[in-house]
């Protein structure tokens, strides 16, 4: 293949400014290849699969013959339009700004597909591109949307029309089919197809620093009455049919003009309220599709002002720490003002008690459990005298022994707390269930259901291959549970699962003390809760984003605990013990993958998603028997059908969960 130079008058070394945009710092161009008389394109990459097919060509999924490890998308375009749709000319044209495009004009973006080769043969031009999860588009997406999901998706997206428009390219066939994933799990988007896109240098704000348009177009092709009519707009009004997609939960099908629509279908495509708050609701106002955004494309606003608007900046902040400014500064003054700060459609009820905690709840014993700091009490209703329960007092700081900034933490860290106990988590199985909070000025009792005083530490040394998988598994199962609703628990200790039986079979994870909420991580979330309107800005900033990770970490080294009889901590240089006779090998592979170095990897599988990787370590532990064997290669395989599976599940689950 051969590779022209002449024209090719920018280094591969130039590097490059993408803004603060995601792209990345530094570009080196690729060279476009052309095939020799005689070559094929077959003899440097070999087709595997028919991926699709689009109004200018076929896509594969191919291997490059010298690289056969990576898989990848080729593009392949015939020279001249087999629709007669361009003249051969016009289709040359288009097919060489397409390259332009990709490859000179605009910078790598996170959001955009990243170009891996082109090649130009005889009668067809190939664009090879890294290979995106096949079969799934933004139309996979919005059924399962929700305020998390949709505000990740969409300021990707955002920020992706924003590179193009500063660099003078309109995309011009933003579509559902358009917008491909990186991953099963909808966490990153990436933009294809720049066939129909157009480039107009006097509408950048920004240029390749070699970049010299001239050198590239004729100067009819950029200041010519071709797509003149066009405008940044027509990307823009894109960006509102997907928005508006995400909220509906379904797309309006393009035979619908936008007034046909609403009249033929008031309810049909009516965006969810109970799922977005009013910032979503006012983004959709400005830019989504007429009844709910502007007739005109006048009255559209650009792309920068789309990226400031409150949904997308603040999206995470909570509107619920302006409304209640007040109650926040009094918090660590006055617990009770948590009965106002948490005031929600949930069923579990926080109550203010102003007489003596004697009338309600009589305390029949303390409850210790090996290493635990935190006071738990043993108590039965004041009434019935019946069902023990357990009661967790969260107390308010002593301001005569911590400084008003440490009580202040204290408190909205314990504010945190009730947040994911109370407002963001369903019930689950294997969580301790909570009843209900009693609040006084002073403190805040939770008050749940009691689990036995055996926790994993009495556990570990009586461990065997088939209970150790029964609890792992039970505890695999929460993490990922809690992950779907974006909870990390950032530090689970053997001591924070508890046994509901002294026979070591069924456990819950009873503190959720340093657990964290990271929205991009949440899949899902309860119908009518918005968790933006809990989070505060402050207690992000205090507890910090979460690592999904560390709780996949943690469950390596309760697994290794299991195998090996005993706990050993997370720190030091390490000589671990090795794991006792009598597990399975799946029970060493699975410690291969997550425990803790150097029994597992020092870093994870970073590919993999955290939630993706639970799961299948899940459903490989649940289907493996004692003489199946499980190989690393096994469970890598089985992950993208998982996932694709569990997406579909997510919002059945829901529901059954509430
Ligand atoms: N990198 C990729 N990874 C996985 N699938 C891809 C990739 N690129 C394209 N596809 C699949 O191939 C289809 C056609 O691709 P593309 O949109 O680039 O072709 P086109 O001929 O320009 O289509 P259009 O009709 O939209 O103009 C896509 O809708 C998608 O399903």
């Amino acid at each position: 293949m051969w590779s022209p130079g002449p024209q090719d008058n920018s280094s591969s070394s130039e590097s490059e400014d993408a803004g603060e945009d995601g792209g990345q710092s530094a570009k080196s161009f690729l060279e476009v290849k052309v095939l020799k008389d005689g070559e094929r394109i077959d003899q440097y990459y070999k087709v595997l699969d028919l991926i699709g097919e689009g109004r200018s060509g076929k896509v594969h999924e191919v291997v490059d013959v010298n690289k056969p490890d990576e898989k990848l998308a080729i593009k392949i375009q015939p020279k001249f339009d087999e629709l007669g749709g361009n003249s051969p000319e016009r289709e040359l044209a288009r097919l060489y700004k397409e390259m332009l495009i990709c490859n000179r004009i605009l910078p790598p973006h996170e959001n955009v597909v990243q170009m891996k080769d082109f090649v130009v043969g005889k009668d067809k031009v190939y664009i090879v591109q890294e290979l995106c999860v096949k079969k799934i588009d933004l139309f996979s997406f919005f059924g399962g949307a929700h305020e998390t999901s949709a505000r990740r998706v969409f300021k990707q997206l955002v920020s992706a029309v924003h590179l193009f428009h500063q660099y003078g390219v309109v995309h011009n066939d933003l579509q559902p089919h358009n917008v491909l994933f990186a991953d099963t799990q909808f966490s990153t988007c990436r933009i294809i197809d720049f066939g129909l896109s157009i480039y107009k240098p006097a509408w950048a704000k920004k240029v390749h620093s070699n970049f010299k348009p001239y050198d590239w177009f004729k100067a009819e092709d950029l200041e010519g009455a071709t797509d003149m009519a066009a405008s940044s707009r027509y990307d823009i009004r894109a960006l509102g049919k997907f928005l508006h997609a995400m909220m509906a939960g379904k797309h309006i099908p393009i035979i619908y003009s936008d007034m046909s629509f609403t009249m033929h279908n008031p309810d049909h495509y009516k965006p969810r309220k109970q799922l977005f708050c009013t910032a979503a609701f006012d983004l959709l106002f400005t830019i989504g599709p007429p009844p709910f955004g502007p007739e005109l494309d006048d009255e559209l606003p650009t792309i920068e002002e789309i990226r400031k608007h409150p949904w997308l900046v603040q999206g995470h902040l909570s509107r619920q720490h302006k409304i209640f400014e007040e109650e926040f500064t009094q918090l660590p003054e006055d617990f009770t003002v948590l009965e106002v700060l948490l005031k929600d459609k949930s069923t579990r009820p926080l109550r203010v008690i102003r007489d003596d905690l004697s009338n309600h709840y009589i305390i029949t014993g303390e409850l210790h459990r090996t290493n635990s700091t935190i006071g738990v009490m043993e108590g039965v209703d004041a009434k019935t005298k019946s069902f023990k329960k357990a009661l967790r007092l969260l107390s308010k700081v002593d301001v005569t022994l911590m400084s008003a900034r440490e009580a202040r933490l204290e408190a909205l860290r314990i504010y945190n707390e009730l947040v994911i106990t109370l407002r963001i988590l369903p019930s689950y199985r294997n969580i301790v269930h909570i009843s209900e909070v009693l609040l006084t000025e002073d403190y805040a009792m939770v008050v749940r259901e009691l689990c036995g005083t055996q926790t994993l530490m009495e556990f570990f040394p009586v461990a065997k291959n088939h209970s150790a998988r029964n609890i792992f598994k039970q505890l695999a199962d929460a993490v990922q549970f809690l992950h779907r609703y974006g909870v990390v628990l950032v530090d689970l200790k053997p001591h924070h699962v508890a046994f509901m039986d002294a026979g070591f079979f069924s456990c819950k994870i009873i503190d959720m003390s340093s657990a964290v909420y990271n929205w991009e991580l949440a899949e899902c979330t309860h119908d009518f809760f918005q968790p933006g309107r809990f989070i505060t800005p402050e207690v992000t900033k205090m507890l910090g984003p979460g690592n999904p990770e560390d709780d996949v970490r943690a469950l390596g080294r309760i697994l290794h605990a299991m195998m090996s009889g005993a706990w050993e901590s997370n720190t030091g240089t390490r000589t671990l013990a090795p794991a006792r006779p009598g597990f399975h090998k799946d029970a060493l592979n699975l410690l291969s993958l997550i425990g803790p170095p150097p029994l597992g990897p020092e870093l994870l599988q970073k590919t993999l998603s955290i939630n993706e990787f639970i799961y299948v370590l899940k459903d490989e532990i649940d289907s493996t028997s004692d003489d199946d064997g499980v190989s690393k290669a096994r469970i890598m395989s089985g992950l993208r059908e998982q996932s694709i599976l569990r997406h579909n599940k997510v919002s059945r689950e829901t529901r059954a969960c509430e």
